[in-house]
């Protein structure tokens, strides 16, 4: 044998025996999560007891990213333990979670990167069904989008709020490449029509300008919709994403097409409860503030004089009447925290009306 082979078989039976080990602790590990379930059960034999913690997986998955010795990625050691969470976690009970979709949406793959691919995950056709699926209590979580880097606001997710009693319990941002995309049995054909959610649209601009100039585009309710077309269509291509093409099975004619190479989408997780302090942790407030002078002023000073960092801050126009608006805003600090509580209360005063829309752990992956 050469050396080449004997170093490589060693290196192979090195492998082999650290694969057990690490097979050995995640059981061990997914034994002591069951025994946590069972603790919770016993201590409150009354209740249904939720077995899913948001804080607390934010915090595992914190600490694994501070203590990774390398040479894996921060981000790569996080996505395993948060695949092995994930799983220890259905071992009790797999949570349903609604997405906006249909399946291959860019929300399905948040969904997924939130919460790992050991949950039920349930596409639904629109926001307002996200909500009113978790509301009945049907899913556990829902997850649907909230802003993008290149085209802003998702204002039918804000507005949701305005009439949900659901809480914000997570945030999960998901890079967004958008490719455009033909079915490998029309390759040959020219293309003169291109399917898009507009969204997709909106941030590939530039890009359709400059390459794709004068031929049709025609906006559909989702891009894993535009992807179902051109799998199907003659003469279409779709802009969609990875989830979408695979799906389908369709081919890359140009890659990464998005006008911005930051392009980003923020995700929201809802849900019906509340999730207590992290340690690192974002809150989100509605505030109807009279329509006076110096309202906006008066609204954000005890943020200011309490050093409390805005995140976002954005108006609606209010349902109750013309011209009125509610503000919706972001903040670094948990609500049970004392300064946090502090500023709520000044704000309290003198709002027409204050809905706090919860505290949540600033996303870790
Ligand atoms: C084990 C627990 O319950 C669940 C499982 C977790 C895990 O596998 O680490 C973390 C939080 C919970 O979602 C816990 O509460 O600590």
């Amino acid at each position: 044998m050469t050396d080449e082979k004997t170093r490589l078989g060693e290196l192979r039976d090195e492998i082999d025996s650290l694969d057990q080990q690490i097979m050995d602790l995640i059981s061990a590990r997914a034994r002591c999560a069951q025994e946590v379930a069972h603790v919770k059960m016993a201590a409150n034999p009354d209740e249904n007891v939720f077995f899913y913690r948001p804080e607390r997986e934010a915090q595992v998955l914190r600490r694994i990213k501070e203590h990774n010795p390398g040479p894996l990625p921060a981000e790569e050691m996080a996505r395993l333990f948060r695949e092995i969470m994930s799983a220890c976690l259905a071992l009790e009970k797999p949570m349903h979670i609604a997405f906006l979709g249909p399946i291959g949406t860019f929300t399905q793959a948040a969904a997924l990167k939130h919460f790992g691919h050991s949950v039920i995950s349930v596409p639904l056709p629109a926001i307002d069904a996200v909500f009113r699926e978790v509301e009945s209590g049907a899913a556990h979580y829902g997850v649907v989008p909230v802003e993008n880097s290149t085209e802003g606001m998702i204002n039918h997710t804000l507005d949701m709020f305005m009439s949900s009693p659901l809480k914000i319990c997570g945030e999960v941002q998901l890079r967004i490449h958008h490719h455009l995309l033909v079915s490998p049995k029309h390759k040959d054909q020219e293309i003169t029509r291109i399917y898009s959610h507009q969204q997709s649209f909106a941030q590939c601009r530039q890009w359709l300008d400059t390459h794709r100039y004068g031929i049709e585009r025609v906006t559909v309710s989702s891009n894993a919709e535009a992807a179902r077309r051109a799998a199907e269509e003659p003469g279409t291509a779709a802009i969609a994403g990875d989830m979408a093409a695979e799906l389908y099975g369709l081919e890359k004619l140009a890659n990464s097409i998005e006008d911005r190479p930051d392009n980003t989408t923020r995700f929201l997780i809802i849900g019906r409860e509340e999730v207590p302090a992290s340690g690192h942790d974002k809150s989100s407030i509605l505030v109807s503030m009279r329509n006076k002078p110096g309202a906006l002023y008066q609204l954000l000073e005890p943020f200011h004089r309490h050093g409390i960092s805005l995140t976002r801050i954005e108006t609606r126009p209010s349902p109750s009447g013309t011209w009125a608006y509610v503000f919706y805003i972001d903040f670094e600090g948990h609500m049970e925290d004392e300064t946090v509580r502090k500023v709520l209360a000044e704000v309290d005063e003198e709002a027409v009306e204050l809905k706090r829309l919860g505290s949540y752990p600033i996303g870790v992956l």
